[in-house]
């Protein structure tokens, strides 16, 4: 049994926790605000974020990010991308033992195009870390919740501190498994949204599955094609951390990008659908920073960059899923030549 906190109660954080307090040890998690830590601990349950769902009475919450803090030597962080550097800031502020640092989150910050581990790094002095790992794969906190089988992965440049993460949340409907490839699986946990978004937008459009099958394959062909350019290993894409949580986004009735996707295509606007949804849409923040990374390293986006189109310029679905349409002829296969 280890000590274990996790720093986030939404949907993802709150079936995280649910996972570890099932596996027996002794979990403490962290919420902003008193009303819901004191829910949790009272009634067992997280209403606002996972309907329904009883909650392990052994799992214990507080809105006290100190005692969290020191509760535990490993820190599961589960908050929106948006809000990482301002926890990671606070984190280092609090951290008095070097801890081991997971992060459960899936997004790029735009502008500086970090990935989330280093932001991290930058805000959490090195002397208090033990190790910083990434936990991705295809994953609803609403299945997980149901014991519903479930894999993920888990990447760090430490593969002790991979493998102490592995070990911590196996079970037999939690499975884990191991990757070095830190900038892939990142990569893929965060651009899938985007393409899921975009996946979205063709269902609200009635466009059948041709073109969602189009979708998720030519998605997959870019988000490849641009984590190839970065340096990442192109197997990871056609693992859990790509492929699979491609599928998985871009197909169920529990992703909030392929629901903000769906009302975009049925003609809603972005305000309207970031505002109605109250949890986090990390796709669309994402989709600004793959914009700009396939600027920086002069990689081919279309699907990218018709939902740019989309969310930032403007445009119409439709046009943009003409623009797609009519674009000059290309091999399939010159993916990585670019
Ligand atoms: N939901 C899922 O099934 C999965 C989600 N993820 C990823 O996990 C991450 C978290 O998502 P998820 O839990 O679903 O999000 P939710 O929208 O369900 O919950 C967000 C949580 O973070 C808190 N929060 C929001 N902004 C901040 C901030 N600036 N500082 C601190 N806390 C903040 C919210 O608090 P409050 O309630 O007070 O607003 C809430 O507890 C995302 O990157 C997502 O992509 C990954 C795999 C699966
Ligand atoms: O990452 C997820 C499942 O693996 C959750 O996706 P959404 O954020 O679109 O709900």
């Amino acid at each position: 049994m280890k000590k274990v906190s996790v720093i986030g109660a939404g949907s993802w954080g709150t079936a995280l926790a649910f996972v570890l307090a099932e596996n027996g040890h002794d979990c403490l998690i962290w919420g902003r605000r008193q009303e819901q830590t004191d829910e949790i601990n009272e009634q067992h349950t997280n209403q606002a974020y996972l309907k329904n769902c009883k909650l392990p009475e052994s799992l214990k919450a507080s809105s006290n990010l100190e005692q969290v803090v020191e509760h535990a030597d490993i820190l599961i962080v589960a908050v929106p991308t948006k809000g990482m550097r301002e926890i990671g800031s606070q984190l280092n502020d609090l951290i008095q033992q070097p801890k081991l640092i997971v992060h459960v989150s899936k997004g790029i910050e735009p502008d500086t195009l970090k990935r989330i581990t280093e932001m991290l790094a930058e805000e959490i002095r090195p002397e208090a870390r033990k190790g910083l790992v990434v936990l991705s794969g295809p994953s609803h906190a609403e299945e997980v919740v149901l014991r519903h089988p479930t894999t993920v992965t888990v990447a760090s440049e430490d593969t002790r501190a991979a493998e102490e993460i592995q070990t911590l949340f196996m079970n037999s409907f939690f499975r884990v498994y191991t990757n070095e490839d830190v900038l892939g699986v990142e990569l893929g946990g965060a651009l899938k949204n985007v393409i899921a978004l975009a996946a979205g937008i063709t269902d609200g459009l009635d466009y059948g599955d041709n073109a969602k099958a189009a979708l998720i394959t030519r998605g997959l062909a870019e988000i490849t094609r641009l984590g190839v350019k970065m340096g990442a290993n192109p197997v990871t894409f056609a693992g859990l951390a790509g492929m699979g949580d491609l599928i998985v986004t871009a197909n169920s009735v529990h992703s909030r990008n392929w629901k903000a996707g769906n009302m975009l295509g049925k003609g809603h606007s972005l305000k309207e659908v970031t505002e109605g949804m109250g949890m986090v849409i990390e796709g669309v923040r994402t989709t600004k920073a793959a914009h700009q990374l396939a600027k920086q390293y002069d990689v081919s986006m279309p699907l990218t960059e018709a939902l740019y189109s989309v969310l930032f310029e403007g445009h119409e679905p439709k046009e943009a899923v003409d623009w797609l349409m009519n674009r000059g002829k290309k091999k399939e296969t010159d993916d990585f030549s670019n």
